[in-house]
């Protein structure tokens, strides 16, 4: 469905330098460097599938998705989608795919969200029939009936992220780019907006790529993600596999009856991570699990216990770090004037 070859996205940006002579100077003779935002990744994507597109800040996800929708050129590479060259916006082609992005809104300001809906319909060519149900069916699944007649500036948040999803999906697209729809969005609003893309991915097999800061959003929706840092793939495969080779120590979580000395928890074997109000977690080897939930509950007054993977967000963090360390590695080992990848 979608095949990306050797990616690259470059910007040209003009160097700003510091003080008001130096300013004035590069008015004249202006000077250039090269941000590579993405710099020759590769994959491919299943219809049907979710996967969740993941990287610190400036990794060159959105750059990824924009080039993707067809709204940014690439620098080199070659990528289709569903057999389309995205950067030609072929008029079929537009109406299989949809980019939202949760910092940015398409719909009207001043307009009731209906009349944006309305217009899209128009804009997609959309059947009437078709609009009809489509629309009933959104209205009733994210519970928007009584706000789309309200002008979308009087909307909150959350109201406006969900009439926004809505707007994005009168035409049915088969192919949804969503980068961080749930931003800003109460906990709450989250898991409604992520049980409705779930949903919708089911009900029309419609591929899904997803950006977002919050992981769990990418744990309830992507089975496969792909990880990119300075514009360099880092990881391509199950979230799963992704969890069990950073960090493939397991969490035991104890809740006890009474607090206890923290003495009594070092014979306990692994680390531990937390120990407050009655509850205590410890992280421990995969293969000595056992053995800990063994001493746990013949030494200590345990209510409850769980055994769960690290947070995702720390398995991220180390993935970054490790690929941070390995970027300085690199760069210090290369003879002087030699460039290294970024
Ligand atoms: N129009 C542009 N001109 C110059 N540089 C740009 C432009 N757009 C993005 N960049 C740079 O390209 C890099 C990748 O940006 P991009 O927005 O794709 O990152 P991202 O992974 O989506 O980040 P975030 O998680 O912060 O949204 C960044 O260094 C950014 O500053």
């Amino acid at each position: 469905m979608i095949s990306v070859r050797g990616l690259r996205k470059h910007y040209k940006v003009h160097k700003r330098p510091p003080g008001l002579k130096a300013a004035l100077r590069s008015l004249v003779h202006r000077s250039y460097t090269t941000v590579k935002a993405v710099d020759g990744i590769s994959f491919d994507i299943r219809p049907g599938e979710r996967v969740g597109f993941l990287g610190p800040n400036g990794a060159g996800k959105t750059t990824t998705l924009k080039v993707l929708s067809g709204l940014l050129h690439p620098s080199d590479g070659e990528v289709t989608v569903d057999g389309h060259v995205p950067r030609l916006r072929e008029e079929a082609f537009l109406k299989k795919i949809m980019l939202v992005m949760g910092q940015k809104q398409q719909l009207l300001w001043d307009l009731p969200p209906a009349e944006t809906f309305e217009l899209n319909r128009a804009i997609y060519d959309v059947p009437r029939a078709q609009y009809k149900q489509t629309m009933d069916e959104l209205i009733a699944l994210l519970e928007i009936g009584d706000l789309i007649g309200k002008p979308t500036r009087q909307l909150s948040l959350g109201e406006r992220m969900k009439c926004e999803l809505a707007a994005a999906l009168i035409h049915r697209p088969r192919v949804l780019f969503l980068d961080e729809p749930t931003i800003g969005l109460d906990v709450s609003m989250q898991a409604t907006m992520r049980t409705f893309i779930k949903d919708y991915n089911e009900k029309y097999g419609a591929t899904l790529i997803l950006t977002s800061h919050y992981m769990d959003d990418v744990a309830a929706l992507c089975p496969r993600v792909i990880v990119i840092d300075k514009g360099l793939l880092s990881y391509d495969g199950s979230l799963d596999a992704l969890v069990q080779r950073v960090r493939p120590e397991k969490r035991v979580v104890l809740r006890l009856s009474e607090q206890v000395d923290a003495s009594r928890l070092a014979p306990l074997g692994g680390r531990v991570v937390t120990h407050e109000a009655g509850t205590a977690v410890l992280q421990v080897r995969q293969e000595a699990v056992n053995a800990t939930i063994s001493r746990a509950l013949a030494g200590l007054p345990v209510t409850d216990l769980t055994v769960e993977n690290a947070p995702l967000e720390e398995v991220m963090s180390e993935l970054f770090a490790e690929n941070k360390a390995r970027r300085e590695a690199a760069a210090h080992e290369a003879p002087a004037g030699e460039s290294v990848p970024a």
